[in-house]
């Protein structure tokens, strides 16, 4: 099996570890394979493939795109180290408002499975770091949707206390905020 899976606290968003063969010239490891994906859970056609390049401290989030462009994402760091966060937006889900945040790296090769519902975000922690991840819906912008990072009432732990944002994730309302323009899913 090349892939194993693990179900994070909250259950929809899912940890996905490559199985990595490594020899004397580097390594090689299978990033996405519909099929597995699918057992685990994980469906959907992934149509958009994304890359990003942040340097140390800079943090993109929180995101996501409004119905009918929802997006899920399959989230990985090909250079560097992230903290990746996901945060529950269905407004019916037992965890909404909820967050989970897991470490991805170009050391670990773990992959965050986010699914349509959530918010993404993620600060870095190295030097640079590159993301890539793949996308289930096609890019919207007219659909844009964000939350402050700092919502006091999701309180994620960022490992960053000062990050660096975007003039545009600076000014994301809270989740209350979001609340009320409906913009939860
Ligand atoms: C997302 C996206 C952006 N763009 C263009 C629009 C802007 O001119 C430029 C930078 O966009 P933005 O500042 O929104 O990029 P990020 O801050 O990295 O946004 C992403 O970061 C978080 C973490 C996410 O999960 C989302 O995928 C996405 O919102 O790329 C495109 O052309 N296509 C796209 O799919």
């Amino acid at each position: 099996m090349p892939f194993t899976f693990r179900r994070l606290e909250i259950p929809d968003v899912i940890l996905i570890k490559p199985k990595v063969f490594e020899d004397e010239r580097g390594f090689f490891m299978e990033t996405y394979k519909k099929s597995d994906f699918e057992k685990a859970g994980i469906k959907g056609d992934f149509v958009q493939d994304n890359h990003s390049r942040s340097k140390y401290g800079v943090l993109r989030g929180l995101h996501f795109q409004r119905e009918p462009y929802a997006q899920a994402k399959i989230v990985r760091a090909v250079r560097g180290v992230i903290y990746d966060v996901a945060v529950d937006l269905r407004r019916n889900s037992p965890t909404f408002g909820k967050w989970v945040g897991v470490i991805l790296s170009e050391h670990n090769k773990y992959q965050l499975y986010i699914p349509r519902g959530f918010a993404h975000g993620f600060v870095v922690l190295s030097d640079v770091a590159e993301v890539v991840y793949k996308v289930d819906n096609v890019y919207a912008p007219d659909y844009e949707g964000g939350i402050i990072w700092n919502d006091q009432e999701i309180d994620i732990d960022w490992p960053i206390d000062d990050p660096i944002v975007s003039e545009k994730d600076g000014k994301w309302p809270t989740l209350r905020e979001a609340v009320e323009r409906g913009w939860v899913f």
